[in-house]
């Protein structure tokens, strides 16, 4: 970590300096080289490749902004989320994010299989640091969004159709006050009915002064919802700033990408 520590001030929710994560490449790199010194004793072994996901990444969010990340394929988003989300360290850098976080990073994978649909959601209020009279409080709005009557939420989750699993994702996700909530690419096979469900709850969470972060590769609905943005290329800031401008400049460079693809 950076010894530079910023304080974050009244109006961010998320200040981000430096931030950069890379990986060690090859599956099970280490257990290898772990083998090689029990048999090759004293040799000299080959360096470690690393691969850089994320490099010397800065920003801030201010609270209450719906804020993107925009990149292609494999440019360190989900990364830079999982980050933000606590999931994963970063590798170098200072991160500060205020208040409670609410990761979505994917449908229906954070639910235990046999707990039934309220088990999981009180398991997931609970990890988020909700005391039982919040999660209590939560619990029939859950229900409401999921759109699911009371035998519904005590079935065993691995009974749901994937439809159902997304939806009390979302519930959960939706219903539980938090001060960050974080989308990554959950949208991209909800219907349209449930989708603009979920685009006018994002809504009114930014209108309840509470801070957004939506990614998602497509550019109408995150020009719908985020008022800034960040592109990431391979890793690197190529862009910051007003949401037009990020994401215009992104689709022009999408364009040019997939034209070149098709000549
Ligand atoms: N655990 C890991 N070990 C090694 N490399 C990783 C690991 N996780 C991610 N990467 C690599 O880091 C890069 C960034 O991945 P990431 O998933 O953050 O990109 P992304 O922008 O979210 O991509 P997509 O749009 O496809 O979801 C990719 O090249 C990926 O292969």
């Amino acid at each position: 970590m950076s010894s530079e520590t910023p304080v974050l001030d009244e109006v961010s929710a998320v200040r981000a300096r430096g931030l950069s994560k890379s990986y060690e490449l090859g599956e099970l790199a280490s257990l290898k080289r772990t083998l090689r010194s029990i048999t090759r004793l004293g040799r000299a072994q080959p360096p470690v490749e690393r691969f850089h996901a994320l490099r010397d990444v800065s920003f801030d969010i201010a609270r209450g902004e719906a804020f993107t990340i925009l990149g292609h394929n494999g440019s360190g988003k989900t990364t830079m989320m999982s980050i933000l989300a606590a999931i994963t360290p970063p590798s170098d850098g200072w991160l500060d994010v205020r208040g409670r976080v609410v990761p979505v990073l994917s449908v229906g994978s954070s639910f235990h299989p046999d707990l039934t649909g309220e088990e999981n959601a009180v398991l997931f209020g609970t990890i988020l640091g909700l005391d039982g009279d919040e999660i209590a409080e939560a619990m029939p709005g859950i229900a409401e969004f999921a759109e699911m009557d009371a035998d519904h939420m005590e079935t065993p989750v691995k009974r749901f159709s994937e439809g159902m699993k997304a939806r009390l994702t979302f519930a959960t996700a939706l219903r539980f006050p938090a001060d960050v909530y974080i989308f990554d690419e959950v949208l991209t096979f909800a219907d349209d009915h449930f989708k603009a469900t979920c685009v006018d709850e994002m809504r009114r969470l930014v209108r309840e002064g509470r801070t957004v972060i939506f990614v998602s590769h497509e550019l109408d609905l995150v020009r719908d919802i985020c008022t800034r943005g960040l592109w990431l290329d391979r890793g690197e800031v190529r862009l910051l700033g007003e949401i037009e401008e990020v994401a215009g400049e992104y689709a022009a460079a999408r364009a040019r990408h997939e034209r070149a693809i098709a000549t």
